[in-house]
C-alpha cells in the first residue's frame, strides 16, 4: 500500500510533464456498436501544446517538409522549413533516393555488405518522423524487414555500443531494484499497449550480447506496427539489464550495460518479478512478449507468469505454432491429408527453448489428431528423435535437462535401431530416415552435406528440410545446399529469408521463411483486442492453426509452406481474429475499449475481421491543432 502511494504521487508529478507533451486523440473513448464500426485509428486532429522547433524535434508530430503553409503559420513554423511544401509522396521518394544509392552494391545475396548503413538511415528517419517511418517500411516491407529485422538486427545488436544515438525504450537494470514501481513512470506515454522485453542473454544464435540486446525489442516490435498495426505511441521496448557473461563485453570499455556477472537465482527472479508487477501497475492492459531469454530462464519465466499477467514466450511459443503450421504444410505438400501428420518421423536437432517448445506443440497436436487421450499422447513420442550438442537424447543421459526429459529416447529401443546415446547427427539421420530434418540449434552449417547426403534416404516422397536457427550465418544449411543435395522435390525452410534458388531446368525452390514473424504480432494484437487476461494455448494453437490454413493447395503442392512477407499485414489480421474467436470461446475475453465482452461475442466470423481491420493502425499524417496548457 505505501509502495502504491508513493507512485501516485509520482504519478501526478509525470501527468503534469504529460500534458506538456501530447494529447493525441483518445480512441478509447468512442462507443463501438457490435454492428456498426467507425474507423478507430483514423484520421481525427491531434492536438498538440507545443509549437515550433520543439514539433520539428517531436518525431511523433513531425511531418517534415509535408507541413502545408496553414499549418505552419498555426505552429509557428514558418521559416523553420524550406518553403517547398512536399507531398508525403514526394518526401518518401527524397528519402529512398537516399537509401537506394547504397543498393549498387548491395546486390550480392543475403549477406549484404551495405545492411548496417541501410539500418542507419531507416532508423534516423525513425527517430525524427515515426509516421514516415512506418510508411517507408510497410510499403517496403520485404525489403526492409530484413533490416529492421532479422537478420541485420542481430549485427545490430553486436554492434549497439556503436550504433546507439538517442535512446528508445526503457532499461530496468538490477541496479534499479526498489525503484522499478516509480521509475515506469518515467516513460511518457499513458497507454502501452505491447512491451517486447528481453535480458540480453541469447540474441538470435549470437549468444549473450547483455544490454545490447534492446535492439531485439525494438525490432520486433516495428513488426508490431507494420504488420498488426499496433499504434507506435503505444509500443515500449525493454531491456532486463541484469549483467552479462560475455567476456569480451565486460571487458569493453565502451559497453552501455552493467559490467558485472549476470544475477542468478532468486535475485535474478526479483528483479524480473518487480519489473512485471511495475509495469502491470501502470498498465494493467499491457501484453508482455518475452524475448531471446535463455532457455534455462524461458521455460520457467513462463511457468511463473503466464496463469497471472497476460504474457507470452515468443521463442517457445510463437515458434513453436509456426514450426507447427509448417509440418502440416510439409505434409500436405506430401500430397496428404493433414490428418496424416502423426506418421511422420521428425529428428530435431536443438533442444533449447525453442526446440523444446516446438516439440512439446508438435507431440500435443500428434496426440489431439490421434483421439486426445493419455494413450495417444504416449504414443506420439515415438515421432521424435532429438540431437542437441551431446548427440542424441536418450534416457541414458547424465543429469538431463528436464525440459528435454519427456523425449528422450529407450535405449533399448534405440539399440534395436542401430542408435545409442549421444549418436550424432548424421547416425540418427542415416537410421531413422526422417520425413523432416529440423534445426534449431544456433549451429551454422549443422546440416552438412553429409547430413543431406543422409537425408537421400528418407522414406518420404517430399522430405521437409526447417534449417531455422537465425541469424543467416547460424543457418543449419542454405536453401542451395539442400537442393543441390536433395534435388527439386523437397521442402525447405529457414528462420532468416534467403532468396529462391534457381534450378537450373527452368524450375524454382522455393525458400520459404519459417519465423516466428508470422505469429507474434497476431498473437499480441488479438489478445489486446479481446482483452483476454491471459494467453492460453488454445489461443497459441488457434493462432497455428490460422496460419497452415492460410496457404492454398495449389501453393502448398508448389512447396510454398509460408506466406511471403508481402502479406504480413493481412495473415496477422486473420491470426488475429482467430486468437479473438478463441478468447471468446473460453471465456477469457474481457473486451477492448467500447468493445465489451458482450457485444464482442455477438460478432460474427466477418464482423471479428472488420473490428481487428478498424483498429489497426496505418501511418497517415494528422491534422495538427495547437493548444495551450
Ligand atoms: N525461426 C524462428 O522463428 C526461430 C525462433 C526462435 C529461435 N530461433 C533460433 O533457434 C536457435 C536456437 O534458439 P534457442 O533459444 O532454442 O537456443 P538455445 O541456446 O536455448 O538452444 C540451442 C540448442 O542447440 C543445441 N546444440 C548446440 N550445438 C548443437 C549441435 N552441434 N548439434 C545439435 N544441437 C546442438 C544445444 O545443446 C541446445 O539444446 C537460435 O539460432 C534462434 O535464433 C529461430
Ligand atoms: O528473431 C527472429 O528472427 C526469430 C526468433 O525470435 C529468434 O530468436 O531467432
Ligand atoms: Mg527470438
Amino acid at each position: 500500500m505505501a509502495m502504491f502511494s508513493k507512485h501516485l504521487r509520482l504519478s501526478s508529478s509525470f501527468l503534469q510533464r504529460l500534458r506538456l507533451h501530447v494529447t493525441a486523440g483518445n480512441p478509447g473513448r468512442h462507443k463501438l456498436s457490435s454492428r456498426s464500426f467507425t474507423t478507430i485509428e483514423g484520421h481525427r486532429p491531434s492536438i498538440v501544446h507545443k509549437r515550433s522547433l520543439d514539433i520539428l524535434h517531436d518525431p511523433w508530430f513531425n511531418k517534415g517538409t509535408a507541413f502545408s503553409m496553414t499549418e505552419r503559420d498555426r505552429l509557428d513554423l514558418r521559416g523553420l522549413l524550406p518553403p517547398n511544401v512536399m507531398s508525403t509522396d514526394l518526401q518518401i521518394e527524397r528519402f529512398m533516393v537516399d537509401l537506394k544509392r547504397l543498393e549498387v552494391q548491395a546486390r550480392d545475396g543475403p549477406s549484404d555488405p551495405n545492411a548496417l548503413a541501410k539500418w542507419r538511415i531507416l532508423n534516423r528517419l525513425h527517430d525524427r518522423n515515426e509516421v514516415m517511418y512506418y510508411k517507408v517500411l510497410i510499403a517496403n516491407i520485404e525489403e526492409y524487414a530484413p533490416v529492421v529485422y532479422t537478420p541485420t538486427v542481430g549485427l545490430v545488436c553486436q554492434n549497439y555500443s556503436g550504433l546507439f544515438r538517442r535512446p528508445r525504450g526503457m532499461y530496468f537494470s538490477a541496479e534499479d531494484r526498489g525503484e522499478m514501481m516509480s521509475m515506469v513512470y518515467n516513460w511518457p506515454a499513458d497507454q502501452v499497449d505491447m512491451i517486447v522485453v528481453t535480458d540480453g542473454s541469447r540474441i538470435l544464435g549470437l549468444g549473450d550480447l547483455g544490454v545490447q540486446g534492446i535492439g531485439i525489442a525494438i525490432g520486433k516490435l516495428d513488426l508490431y506496427v507494420a504488420a498488426a498495426g499496433i499504434n507506435p505511441q503505444r509500443v515500449l521496448p525493454v531491456m532486463i539489464d541484469v549483467g552479462t557473461n560475455n567476456e569480451k563485453l565486460l571487458k569493453d570499455s565502451l559497453y552501455l550495460g552493467l559490467q558485472q556477472h549476470r544475477l542468478d537465482g532468486d535475485d535474478y527472479l526479483s528483479v524480473v518479478d518487480e519489473f512485471m508487477e511495475a509495469v502491470f501497475i501502470r498498465w494493467p492492459n499491457v501484453i508482455v512478449q518475452f524475448e531471446d531469454f535463455q532457455s534455462k530462464w524461458a521455460f520457467k519465466l513462463l511457468q511463473r507468469y503466464r496463469n497471472t499477467y497476460r504474457m507470452f514466450n515468443d521463442d517457445v511459443q510463437g515458434t513453436a505454432g509456426v514450426a507447427i503450421a509448417g509440418l502440416l504444410g510439409a505434409v500436405r505438400a506430401q500430397g496428404r491429408s493433414m490428418i496424416d501428420f502423426p506418421k511422420q518421423k521428425i529428428v530435431v536437432a536443438g533442444a533449447g527453448s525453442a526446440g523444446i517448445g516446438v516439440l512439446n506443440a508438435a507431440r500435443k497436436t500428434m496426440a489431439r489428431m490421434l483421439g486426445n487421450n493419455e494413450e495417444a499422447f504416449k504414443s506420439a513420442k515415438s515421432q521424435f528423435w532429438v540431437v542437441d550438442a551431446q548427440g542424441l537424447i536418450t534416457e541414458g543421459r547424465e543429469n538431463i535437462d528436464p525440459d528435454a526429459l519427456p523425449f528422450a529416447r529407450n535405449l533399448k529401443e534405440m539399440g534395436r535401431q542401430g542408435l545409442r546415446e549421444g549418436a550424432s547427427l548424421v547416425e540418427v539421420v542415416k537410421q531413422v530416415k526422417p520425413d523432416v530434418l529440423l534445426g534449431l540449434s544456433a549451429v551454422g552449417g549443422l546440416f552438412s552435406k553429409e547430413v543431406l547426403e543422409a537425408l537421400k534416404g528418407s522414406t518420404s516422397t517430399r522430405p521437409a528440410i526447417f534449417a531455422m536457427s537465425n541469424p543467416t550465418k547460424n543457418a543449419e544449411c542454405t536453401p542451395e545446399e539442400a537442393f543441390s543435395i536433395l534435388g527439386e522435390n523437397i521442402i525447405f525452410a529457414s528462420g532468416s529469408p534467403f532468396s529462391d534458388v534457381d534450378l537450373g531446368n527452368g524450375n524454382v525452390g522455393h525458400c520459404n521463411q519459417g519465423n516466428n514473424m508470422y505469429l507474434f504480432p497476431g498473437i499480441g494484437l488479438g489478445t489486446l483486442l479481446s482483452g483476454a487476461r491471459i494467453v492460453s494455448d488454445g489461443m497459441l494453437q488457434a493462432a497455428a492453426e490460422c496460419l497452415a490454413a492460410y496457404m492454398s493447395e495449389e501453393e502448398v503442392l508448389q512447396g510454398i509452406i509460408f506466406p511471403s512477407i508481402s502479406r504480413i499485414r493481412d495473415i496477422t489480421k486473420e491470426v488475429a481474429a482467430a486468437v479473438i474467436k478463441e478468447a471468446v470461446e473460453e471465456d477469457l475475453a474481457e473486451g477492448y475499449h467500447g468493445m465489451d465482452p458482450r457485444e464482442l461475442r455477438k460478432l460474427n466470423q466477418d464482423e471479428i475481421a472488420e473490428y481487428v481491420k478498424n483498429h489497426m493502425w496505418s501511418p497517415e499524417y494528422p491534422t495538427l491543432v495547437y493548444k495551450k496548457d
